[in-house]
């Protein structure tokens, strides 16, 4: 695809002013418009000696329409206020973004994420903004991928480190699936260099896009989705942190669960023994959750299916028996004697965490910060439907949770770990899911789950400067 098949025409503006966080400006026929200073993405400098010139770009989203919910401005001008020049002013396209032999850039763009958005996304607003911020002829193309089934991001992560191993640019446009697909999907090549991946959070959760903004997020303040257009040009390289999921013999990865004879025709009973994930890994509650809300039925209510499906769960209320064992993270090595067994023989919830969200207001684990690698647990026992739902509306109150304990000694437990291991006792296949970022894996029965920080690094990821601080 080349991208300098046409640039969007910028519409000529004057009189820019900024005054209590609105943007105004006058059309060339002296009308005048404005927006908010939420709205605008950045702007580009594209003066030369001979003659200002500045192009502000601005996104509007429109979550109810559904057919044409982004709008991307391009505003050209000779002046701007101080404000833009204090804000986000930039020279044109950063390096990582222009392709060249020694550098590639793929987009990938996964149309059944979240509600759907994000071809929309790339059309309207993306597609636009690389064009006009490319002033110069792009000497390579970019490789768009468009995602055909459930399989094509793990297919096109297979083809990404063979040789030679030029650097990469990952432009994704999905939720967290697509990140675990790249994770999972490659087959990483000793030394070669780690792509650099760029979240647009087109997905239900976008847990490590949240996580990773949580320091520049602000309400009123900017979209997630301006956000990381700022980052996507702004942003700074970081090596993404992850973590291992081992899985015991006879573990397999499961589709959804419907019960219909098209999802049990779904060739998606593929085994497993250990996955790569950046977010979460879990059992009980919260793996119930993503495997029954995974169906095409839920998945159109965008974030609202986790709570409907909650509803259901939490009126079963299912003790899940198990056996965890948890390694605190001081000790380097996994020894034996230092796992500890937890007093419980029945669960609610056990989730461990390497992220601070799992939405963008559902604070699984406060002490979290970005990229600091370190796993957080998060388990409280079979408590009942009243005390788990208790404990969930804390995590929307900023992570509140942490600190619920109830009259009978039963509490949230909350702790940095070093290693946790489970191993499930249930004889009913349906309660015998593990969670790891998103994709779900059903144990054998006595089968279970151990997860510990990796040893290796798979992928860079561009982060606000603030989530390096
Ligand atoms: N063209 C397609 N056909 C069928 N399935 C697809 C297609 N494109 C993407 N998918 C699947 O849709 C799912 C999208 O997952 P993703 O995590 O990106 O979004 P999400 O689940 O809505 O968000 P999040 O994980 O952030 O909550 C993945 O399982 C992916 O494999």
């Amino acid at each position: 695809m080349s991208l300098n098949a046409g640039h969007p025409t910028p519409k000529s503006v004057h009189s820019l002013q900024v005054t209590d966080a609105t943007l105004s400006w006058r059309n060339l026929d002296d009308a005048e418009e404005r927006v908010s200073t939420h709205e605008i993405v950045f702007t580009i400098d594209f003066s030369t000696a001979q003659r200002p010139n500045y192009i502000v770009y601005v996104l509007r989203e429109d979550a109810d329409a559904q057919s044409h919910p982004f709008h991307l401005d391009l505003l050209q001008t000779d002046a701007i206020p101080a404000e833009l020049r204090h804000g986000y002013l930039i020279n044109g396209i950063p390096p990582h973004l222009q392709p060249t032999p020694s550098n590639k850039v793929d987009v990938i763009v996964s149309i059944k994420s979240g509600t759907g958005r994000a071809q929309s996304f790339w059309q309207a607003a993306l597609q636009p903004l690389l064009r006009s911020a490319s002033s110069h002829p792009v000497v390579e193309q970019y490789n768009l991928v468009v995602t055909q089934d459930a399989q094509s991001v793990r297919q096109y992560a297979k083809t990404i480190d063979g040789p030679p191993s030029a650097a990469r640019t990952i432009i994704l446009l999905s939720g967290d699936g697509g990140v675990a697909d790249l994770l999972n999907g490659r087959e990483p090549v000793p030394d070669a260099p780690l792509p650099l991946m760029a979240l647009l959070p087109l997905g239900t959760g976008n847990a490590l896009f949240h996580s990773l903004h949580k320091p520049c997020a602000t309400t009123p303040g900017p979209t997630p989705l301006v956000l990381a257009l700022r980052t996507l040009f702004l942003g700074a390289a970081a090596n993404l942190p992850v973590f291992e999921a081992k899985f015991t013999p006879g573990s397999h990865m499961v589709a959804h669960a419907d019960g219909s004879q098209a999802a049990l025709q779904l060739p998606h009973r593929r085994q497993v023994s250990s996955l790569y994930g950046a977010i979460v890994a879990s059992h009980g509650f919260h793996a119930s959750i993503v495997y029954e809300s995974d169906t095409p039925a839920y998945r159109v209510h965008g974030a609202k299916r986790f709570g409907m499906v909650a509803q259901e769960l939490l009126k079963l209320s299912h003790p899940y028996k198990a056996a965890l064992d948890v390694r605190p993270p001081s000790s380097a090595a996994a020894s034996e004697g230092e796992f500890e067994r937890d007093a419980h023989e029945t669960h609610g919830y056990i989730l461990v965490s390497m992220v601070s969200n799992l939405e963008r207001n559902f604070t699984i684990s406060p002490a979290s910060r970005p990229l600091d690698g370190k796993l957080h647990l998060v388990h409280f026992g079979a408590v009942g439907g009243d005390r788990a739902m208790e404990a969930m509306v804390k995590a929307y109150d900023g992570g509140k949770h942490v600190d619920v304990k109830w009259d009978d000694g039963e509490r949230v437990r909350y702790e940095e770990v070093g290693e946790v291991r489970i191993v499930s006792g249930e004889d009913d296949e349906r309660w015998r899911v593990f969670c790891v970022d998103g994709t779900i894996v059903q144990v054998a029965r006595g089968g279970g789950m151990s997860v510990a920080r990796a040893s290796r690094e798979l992928l860079r990821v561009l982060v606000d400067e603030g989530a390096r601080a």
